[in-house]
């Protein structure tokens, strides 16, 4: 298995390489040269399996004997040892049509741990064996940056940079990244929104010399891994539903704003998973929503909504989807990126949106829908939703046909987003860790949000 660029300028590379790389040399992003087709006997054989055992599974089928099988099992262990369920990611049933993956059993309680406790120690591998320095460069806008801290923090080798708009992350997304005190770990607030911030760091990646100069690497979903590990929990949640005798038309509802967890659940349906329909949630940064609706992919103002981890208007993994999409014509991937960075816009053909509309459907939920279903789901079943599940729950409700069955992605720990669950009176108790942060000092630095003054950072911390 090789890993080639969306935009074809960059030899096909290995999987660590793939790794390594973070963002294409040449822009693009790396996906899969072809992606394994699994058979009905191969799914079947996989029903059974623990967490662990399907995470091997699945990649040993992407890291092409790089790593030796023991060593990649020590790395799959190690990663999902931390996880508070036994199961890593449960399915808990809300009701006779409805499933709540839980995705946030992971040391920050968000559903990034699962790719990023992973990476985080398959950094430390590659380090370790290739005696090399890994200088990690990250944008968040909540989640990622915390679960990526987490994931690497006081590891020997690597030395992380994270980027977070300034006040617009929850409270308990702040105090995860900030409060910690390893001497490995930097936190830059940023003046601005998470799109400048991704924006920064896709610059800086961009500049190859840079990049390769001071050992740079991605943990954003620009990062090839994060979406091969992504794509587990889908396999895993299905099983789990065919367990229980749910075998037919099961659709997955997925709250996203980079489009890397539901473009995880596209490969894995493409690999020959039979998912019945991806819904795709998004808050009012609808980007995504009225692409698959409309054709156009043309970022709006920017909302600060409940749901912040997803206030996200240029989604970084759109491109992959595109590729695919287009064939895996890479040139015309080239040129409508081109004509996006030009004109702010792509519009797609109508025979192409019907080939979207058959792969997504799509809807856009508002403030208040949100906060009035986290209220519903709370009074009706006992079951508190974090904002960003409750956009994947409203858009279930709304898209779901009576007598599927959906699975909607709980993508976070409803006590990460408190301020905005108060909003309907509900009060709950914070776990432990999260209770915790409030007494701990905090580290961060405020900056402009300039390429130069991240640099400047940079050079300074690496
Ligand atoms: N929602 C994310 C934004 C970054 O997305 P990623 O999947 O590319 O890491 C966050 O919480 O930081």
């Amino acid at each position: 298995m090789k890993y080639i660029s969306t935009r074809g300028q960059v030899a096909p590379t290995g999987f660590i390489d793939a790794i390594l790389m973070g963002l294409a040399d040449d822009g693009g992003l790396l996906v899969p040269e072809q992606l394994p087709q699994l058979s009905e006997e191969t799914l079947k054989q996989w029903q059974q399996l623990s967490y662990q055992e399907l995470a091997l599974e699945v990649f040993s089928l992407f890291v092409n004997n790089e790593i030796p099988r023991a060593d990649l099992k020590k790395l799959v262990d190690d990663s999902y040892s931390t996880f508070r369920h036994e199961d890593v990611t449960p399915v808990h049933q809300i009701n006779e049509g409805l499933y709540v993956l839980e995705l946030f059993h992971g040391p920050t309680f968000a559903f990034k741990d699962v790719a990023l406790q992973f990476l985080g120690n398959l950094y430390s591998y590659i380090s370790r064996k290739n005696n090399s320095i890994i200088h990690i460069l990250g944008a968040t806008s909540g989640d990622t940056g915390a679960s990526a801290i987490e994931g690497v923090r006081g590891k020997e080798g690597i030395r992380i940079c994270i980027l977070h708009p300034h006040q617009k992350v929850s409270k308990v997304q702040e105090l995860q990244m900030t409060t910690v005190s390893d001497t490995n770990v930097l936190n830059l607030s940023v003046e601005g929104t998470f799109d400048d911030c991704q924006r920064i760091i896709k610059e800086l990646f961009a500049d190859v010399d840079f990049k390769h100069q001071y050992h740079l690497r991605a943990i954003n979903s620009i990062n090839i891994a994060r979406i091969l590990a992504q794509t587990v929990y889908y396999f895993y949640a299905y099983f789990q539903l065919a367990n229980k005798g749910q075998a037919e038309k099961i659709s997955f509802s997925v709250p996203t704003g980079n489009f890397g967890d539901i473009f995880a659940g596209y490969l894995a349906q493409q690999m020959g998973l039979p998912i019945h329909k991806l819904i795709l949630a998004t808050n009012e940064n609808n980007i995504l929503a009225r692409f698959v609706n409309e054709g156009l992919y043309q970022p709006g103002d920017f909302r600060g909504t409940y749901s912040p981890s997803m206030d996200i208007q240029v989604a970084s993994n759109f491109e992959r989807y595109l590729f695919y999409l287009y064939g895996g014509d890479a040139a015309t991937v080239t040129s409508l990126m081109a004509q996006f960075k030009a004109e702010g816009r792509i519009v797609i053909p109508e025979q192409l949106l019907k080939r979207v509309q058959a792969d997504f459907s799509a809807y856009s939920v508002d403030n208040e829908d949100c906060l009035n279903t986290i209220q519903e789901y709370h009074e009706k079943y006992g079951y508190l939703l974090d904002p960003h599940t409750a956009c994947g729950v409203a858009a279930s409700d709304k898209l779901a046909a009576d007598g599927e069955v959906t699975v909607a992605l709980s993508t976070a720990h409803p006590a990460k987003f408190d301020e905005s669950i108060r909003l309907r009176n509900i009060s709950q108790t914070y776990p432990e860790q999260i209770q915790a942060l409030f007494d701990k000092p905090q580290n961060q630095i405020v900056v402009d949000g300039t390429n130069e003054e991240i640099k400047k950072q940079l050079l300074t911390f690496f």
